[in-house]
């Protein structure tokens, strides 16, 4: 690794701020991403956690601030260009192509445009014989222990399946850096340790982004965890640090009130 790249972080944003009609989604936003490190992103719910990802991908255009990749500011991130700049996500929705096997839907996100969701991502398909692709896909099906599904159909497979699957046609692409936006969703607590491993795996070949409301996984993973309250960042450094910081207590304590009022069982997602 050379010097520049142990000081510059991968990608950060200054300043960003986004507003939807009156809501301030994000205000002045910042932060950093080290080269192959964890940054997790958490905070309450409607802190700004999405929009920022939305940002971080060029989905949402900021009212204000800036982005910089490998320290030089990008002037517009547009979503047909993160395949260009190395940058992945995974979507909460997974957005697996349902009459596609499973390799042929790893095989379409070396498409530039399979990220953005866009049916263009289709013409992928013709990569179909690009004999590298497809072992490319198959050694990354098999990293994830699920190369037996190479040929079936996403629909007949069980949910955590399905989401290695979205995490392999993310992976496909050779990302720098890698959005993972809740990836522990619907995993059970041996499904969610293993996922722990196969992120800081990751690390090996890029640096990961992750917003993720289960606070065990993020306090494991992450080597850094930035926290978002009301559009703003109140605490960043490291888990220990920040897990023990008097207003991350007091903005998780407040949603914790708040969800108690009225949605009791979902009160433990937020113990941290
Ligand atoms: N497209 C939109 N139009 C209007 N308001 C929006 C839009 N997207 C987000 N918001 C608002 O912006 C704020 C931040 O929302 P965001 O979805 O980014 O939060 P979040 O931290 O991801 O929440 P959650 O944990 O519930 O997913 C919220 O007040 C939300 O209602």
């Amino acid at each position: 690794m050379s010097e520049h790249e142990n000081t510059v972080p991968l990608f950060s944003m200054s300043d960003v701020s986004v507003t939807f009609g009156g809501i301030q989604a994000l205000s002045d936003v910042a932060l950093d991403v080290g080269s192959r490190q964890v940054l997790g992103l958490i905070g309450p719910n409607g802190a700004g956690k999405t929009t920022l990802f939305n940002v971080a991908c060029g989905f949402v255009r900021p009212d204000s601030g800036s982005l910089y990749l490998r320290g030089k500011r990008v002037e517009r991130l547009r979503p047909h260009q993160l395949a260009d700049h190395r940058i992945s996500r995974t979507l909460q929705g997974l957005g697996l192509f349902d009459r596609m096997t499973v390799l042929e839907n790893v095989m379409v996100g070396a498409d530039r445009h399979a990220q953005t969701g866009f049916l263009s991502a289709l013409a992928g398909v013709g990569h179909r014989d690009d004999a590298r692709l497809v072992s490319r896909s198959r050694a990354l099906l098999e990293e994830l222990g699920i190369e037996a599904y190479a040929d079936r159909l996403p629909t007949s497979l069980p949910y955590p399946i399905r989401k290695r699957v979205a995490l392999a046609r993310a992976l496909v692409a050779e990302p720098e850096l890698l959005l993972l936006d809740e990836p522990a969703s619907g995993l059970s607590q041996e499904e969610m340790a293993d996922l722990g491993t196969l992120i800081r795996g990751l690390t090996d070949r890029m640096s990961v982004m992750l917003v993720e409301h289960h606070m065990d996984l993020v306090m494991s993973v992450c080597d850094d965890v930035c926290v978002l309250d009301f559009g703003r960042v109140i605490a960043r450094g490291a888990p220990d640090d920040v897990r023990r910081d008097p207003a991350v207590l007091a903005a998780y304590l407040g949603d914790e009130v708040e969800h108690r009022a009225t949605e009791v069982g979902r009160c433990s997602r937020y113990a941290i």
